[in-house]
């Protein structure tokens, strides 16, 4: 159990290394689903490309960058949109939480379960160096997976529903890696927002 700040309580993973903080429903019904629905409408997605090895790929996902500082994610460097009314609520609600203040937010819209993001770690050198990632889901369930990255075999697997909240802090992107799997039963759409500190 770890206790931030507030009473919301939430679990600690027993992750190697990592200091990562599960919260289930921290939002509910009706509010998670008025955002859910805010989001869709308000934020301005777009199918972007990334660089792999090189070449230009569209990202199997739709994606938003919104905040006060420029962002460099995969060889792409995203200008940030201002904070709008629905991402200025979460944030306010999940700051005194964390303790913490971010400067930015990257939204990921899994339009059904064919959309997924590969295996990575959130290291990207503008990010404060341990500073926490903040991740809220909205909408459709879907699997997140860590992988140990000195042994892909070492997995953790949880299910993110509306409204969950994690809290990636300590140093997890050093020894792990996470994703989110294509799920081809999928038919509704997920939003995830990844709330970040950059320097
Ligand atoms: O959709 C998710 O839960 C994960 C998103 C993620 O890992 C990221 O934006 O870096
Ligand atoms: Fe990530």
């Amino acid at each position: 159990m770890h206790h931030l700040n507030s009473n919301i309580i939430g679990q600690k993973l027993e992750l190697y290394n990592a200091e990562v903080i599960f919260y289930p429903r921290l939002f509910h019904q009706p509010e998670s689903h008025q955002l859910f629905t805010d989001l869709l409408n308000q934020i301005s997605w777009k199918h972007e490309p990334i660089k792999i090895f090189g070449k230009s790929v569209l990202q199997p996902r739709l994606t938003a960058y919104y905040g006060t500082k420029a962002y460099t994610y995969s060889g792409v460097t995203m200008q940030p949109l201002p904070w709008n009314a629905p991402l200025l609520q979460i944030k306010e609600k999940i700051e005194p939480l964390v303790n913490t203040q971010f400067n930015g937010v990257l939204l990921n819209l899994y339009r059904d379960g064919q959309d997924y993001m590969g295996w990575h770690s959130d290291d990207e050198k503008e990010l404060v160096k341990g500073g926490a990632i903040a991740s809220l889901s909205l909408g459709e369930t879907r699997r997140f997976i860590f992988r140990r990255k000195d042994n892909h075999q070492i997995k953790f697997e949880l299910k993110l529903a509306d409204g969950d909240f994690l809290v990636m802090g300590g140093d997890p992107q050093k020894f792990w890696q996470h994703y989110v799997p294509k799920s081809p039963k999928v038919t509704h759409p997920r939003i995830n927002l990844t709330f970040r500190m950059l320097a």
